[in-house]
């Protein structure tokens, strides 16, 4: 197949692309490098576009015919989205509506979306399955939640086959170490928790120490990035023969605890890492913890890694020696 990666230059879209290339599909990278790196792909493969500029959209697809569209751009930081909110439903509805008025003219109709746990909000149950209720408590969600709906439209409208995969904590990187997470500012807790013990970040904060949890910090659901990738192409394999929209959700259904994540860290590299007390983040769901058996049971999708010491080892190899 010939697929265009949207954010391809980005932490899970170029383990996505790499992914991609490794399996035979010639992929294209569309990217404004607002968060993604240049050096996390290919030059050949990228064409640096954006889509709040349709004009720059639609040469891409005047340029190439694509069988696939797999798209990761957005603003994802849930705090900024709370003070910045035109700037996320701008980047993530109006971007995404641009990107879907391109495919239709280009005659392009299956696209895999990235959504997010978090449009869920604050979940009811323990284990997140797919007809959760979606409740965002934050823009983030929201501007998610939104194209979710889009596209349910879409499929009505135009014929439009999607799937959005809600995933929960994306973690790790490519086990070679070439490519990893590198954000600026970094929000997520295992690269700050790896930056601690190589001496990078002084000032390492656990967020909240008093949520109804067994050691009183939030429990989240780690899955790798690989593993992510994975599913994408399973997602666009199964559109092949299932027209509409779909949703799954991905994580690995067990869930860790910050104080968990921190002692498998300092088993993982060998190092002390030090922490402070912090304050709970606000908009912080004690528990996200997701049920996959529908992406099991539906794409035969199958997580290969399953222990958090081995998805911080290879997030490990990349922050020791990070290229960008
Ligand atoms: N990282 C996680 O744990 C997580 C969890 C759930 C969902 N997600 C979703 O997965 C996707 C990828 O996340 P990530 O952590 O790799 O983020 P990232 O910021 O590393 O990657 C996003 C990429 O999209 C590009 N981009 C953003 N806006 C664009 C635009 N208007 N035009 C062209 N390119 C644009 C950025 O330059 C970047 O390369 C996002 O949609 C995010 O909301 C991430
Ligand atoms: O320096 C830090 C960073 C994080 N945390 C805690 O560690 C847990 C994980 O935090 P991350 O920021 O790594 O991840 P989130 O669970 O907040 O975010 C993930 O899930 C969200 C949905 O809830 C969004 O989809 C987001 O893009 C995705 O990364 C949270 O309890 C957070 O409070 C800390 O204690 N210290």
């Amino acid at each position: 197949m010939k697929i265009l990666v949207c954010g391809g230059a980005g932490y899970i879209g170029s383990h996505m692309v790499r992914y991609l290339g490794g399996r035979g599909h010639e992929v294209i990278v569309l990217d404004n490098l607002s968060t993604g790196h240049r050096e996390a792909v290919d030059e050949r493969q990228l064409e640096v576009a954006d889509l709040l500029v349709p004009s720059s959209l639609k040469a891409v697809f005047s340029r190439h015919s694509f069988d696939g569209v797999i798209h990761f751009c957005a603003r994802s930081l849930v705090g900024e989205s709370v003070s910045q909110p035109y700037a996320y439903y701008e980047n993530n509805v109006a971007g995404t509506l641009n990107l879907l008025q391109a495919m239709r003219e280009a005659g392009v109709s299956k696209l895999v979306f990235s959504s997010t746990a978090a449009v869920f909000g604050h979940p009811e149950t323990t284990l997140i399955a797919e007809d959760h209720p979606t409740r965002p408590i934050n823009p983030y969600g929201a501007s998610k939640l939104m194209v979710e709906r889009i596209l349910a439209d879409a499929a009505s409208a135009y014929g439009l086959r999607s799937t959005a995969l809600r995933y929960f904590n994306a973690a790790g990187a490519h086990p070679e170490g070439r490519i990893g997470e590198s954000h600026q500012p970094e929000t997520h807790l295992i690269p700050n928790v790896l930056r601690a013990a190589l001496g990078q970040e002084a000032g390492l904060k656990v967020f909240g120490l008093d949520y109804p949890t067994r050691d009183g910090t939030c429990v989240r659901d780690y899955v790798h990035v690989n593993d992510l990738a994975s599913a994408h192409l399973l997602a666009l394999q199964h559109m092949e023969s299932y027209e509409g929209a779909h949703l799954f959700n991905l994580g690995n259904g067990q869930g860790f605890t910050v104080l968990e994540v921190i002692e498998a860290a300092r088993h993982v590299t060998g190092r002390s890492i030090s922490y402070a007390q912090g304050n709970r983040r606000p908009g912080d769901p004690a528990v996200l913890v997701a049920s996959s058996d529908k992406a099991q049971r539906v794409l035969g999708w199958r997580p290969r890694f399953t222990d958090i010491g081995e998805i911080i080892e290879t997030a490990w190899r990349w922050h020791q020696a990070p290229r960008y």
